[in-house]
């Protein structure tokens, strides 16, 4: 059920704060397949609890992987105890994968991308589904590679959600095209599994571009740090077979979900820090630093975590964010507060997001009285004073976060439910207000 609007509030005066943030959807996921088909028990340190992690574990524990709560174990070198956002960890036991077993992807990208070619290797009947607009999202190159690579899929011939996976308890692997332009997770679900296959896997991408290449980066490396081979050139990808190790993984603080309070920063003409920013990291959200300079922030980078500082005025942003996709609806509420005009560009794949975001965003920022129109492959957005009114969100919760920015210096933004936040950030109503107004 959606939750009743909520009222964006104001900032009355320039934030300051101290954010901590829960973990990396991203790092999350991934670190919960990996561990989940490694050859022995591994634990998740901080992970992210969420709608979309949730899922995830829901999704392996009904192929037969142990997932339970334990008591936060420390982190050996990070600065300041565990994070007031942290919750317990998540220890995993990988089991023998089996059907017949459901899935219920929700409508995070993650689950439904990398979960099949884990499903592949079970013994069993898998169904996987979705919300209704998961089965709109990209999924027909990756059930296509699947069965090259030797999986049973029924899909009914419609290259998307709702399909059945018929494991056979293996999958044989070897040499795949596929064309990833309109998600890097389709690639990235291929090889997070591969060390499993038969043969490994050898990706090799045909077509547009390839987005979000930070997320192909932390695949990779979080790979390799399972102990897997991977070798990458440009747009191919080859996983060897063999062991994953059962491993600590400790999660870092999601920097995709740091963009909005930094970006209260810079509307605000204020100072948020985000305490356990890492030194280096493949997250996308890392570029915010490079993205909130150009804009005019002062970014600083020390023992705290990353801080931003605003400095009154800020300028829009011409910027291809082809790598960094998921920052975009942020990005795109600060350009509409801007004082010049911004172009986004190499973001045409966001159109298969949780929602059409390039349409989303346009049609709600000039429902706010705004001047957004859509590229081709993105985004222009003039600076225009705004007015109050209801920001409709598309069960998107990035929609939420850039509708709380807007609000931040428009009186009078009524958000439409809210609760979808839940998807990656599920207190962030209360964070918000937190850090509007600091105990
Ligand atoms: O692999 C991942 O964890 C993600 C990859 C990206 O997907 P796309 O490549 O579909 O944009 C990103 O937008 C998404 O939020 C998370
Ligand atoms: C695109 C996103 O999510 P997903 O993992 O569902 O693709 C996102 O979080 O911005």
């Amino acid at each position: 059920m959606p939750s009743p609007h909520w009222s964006a509030p104001v900032a009355h005066v320039p934030v300051d704060a101290t954010v901590p943030l829960p973990g990396s959807k991203s790092m999350t996921n991934r670190a919960l397949i990996l561990a989940a088909l490694a050859a022995a028990p591994g634990r998740l340190v901080r992970p992210l609890r969420s709608r979309d992690t949730d899922l995830m574990a829901a999704a392996l524990g009904a192929l037969g992987v142990g997932i339970t709560e334990e008591a936060p174990a420390a982190v050996a070198g990070a600065p300041g105890g565990p994070s007031p956002e942290a919750g317990a960890d998540w220890r995993v036991v990988p089991g023998e994968l089996r059907g017949p077993a459901t899935v219920d992807t929700g409508l995070a990208g993650t689950v439904m991308r990398f979960l099949p070619p884990v499903a592949a290797l079970a013994s069993g009947e898998v169904f996987v589904d979705g919300d209704p607009r998961a089965r709109e999202r990209p999924m027909g190159p990756i059930i296509a590679a699947l069965r090259a690579l030797g999986a049973g899929i029924d899909d009914g011939g419609r290259g998307a959600l709702p399909f059945t996976v018929h494991g056979t308890g293996s999958v044989n692997g070897g040499e795949v095209v596929i064309d990833a332009s309109g998600s890097s997770q389709l690639v990235s679900g291929l090889l997070l599994a591969a060390p499993r296959f038969d043969k490994g896997v050898e990706v090799r991408h045909e077509g547009p571009p390839v987005p979000s290449g930070a997320h192909l980066t932390m695949t990779v490396e979080m790979l390799r740090e399972a102990g897997a081979a991977v070798e990458t050139d440009e747009n191919a990808w080859r996983v060897a077979p063999g062991p994953l190790e059962g491993r600590d993984w400790v999660i870092e603080p999601d920097l995709s979900n740091a963009a909005q309070f930094l970006g209260a920063a810079l509307v605000t003409g204020g100072r948020v820090t985000v305490p356990d920013w890492p030194a280096e990291t493949a997250q996308p959200g890392d570029a915010l630093r490079g993205l909130l300079t150009e804009m005019g922030a002062e970014v600083t980078h020390g023992p705290d975590g990353l801080t931003v500082r605003g400095r009154g005025g800020f300028r829009g942003l011409r910027a291809d964010l082809r790598g960094v996709g998921e920052l975009t609806p942020v990005l795109a509420a600060l350009c509409a507060l801007a004082d010049s005009p911004s172009r986004l560009t190499g973001i045409a794949h966001l159109r298969g997001h949780e929602t059409d975001r390039l349409a989303a965003l346009v049609a709600e920022i000039n429902g706010l009285g705004g001047d957004a129109a859509e590229l081709p492959d993105g985004l222009e957005i003039r600076p225009r004073p705004l007015r109050g009114g209801v920001f409709h969100t598309y069960d998107d919760h990035r929609m939420v976060m850039a509708a709380a920015v807007l609000g931040l210096a428009v009186p009078g933004i009524e958000v439409e439910n809210p609760g979808t936040v839940g998807k990656t950030l599920p207190n962030f109503t209360r964070q918000w207000a937190s850090m509007l107004a600091p105990a």
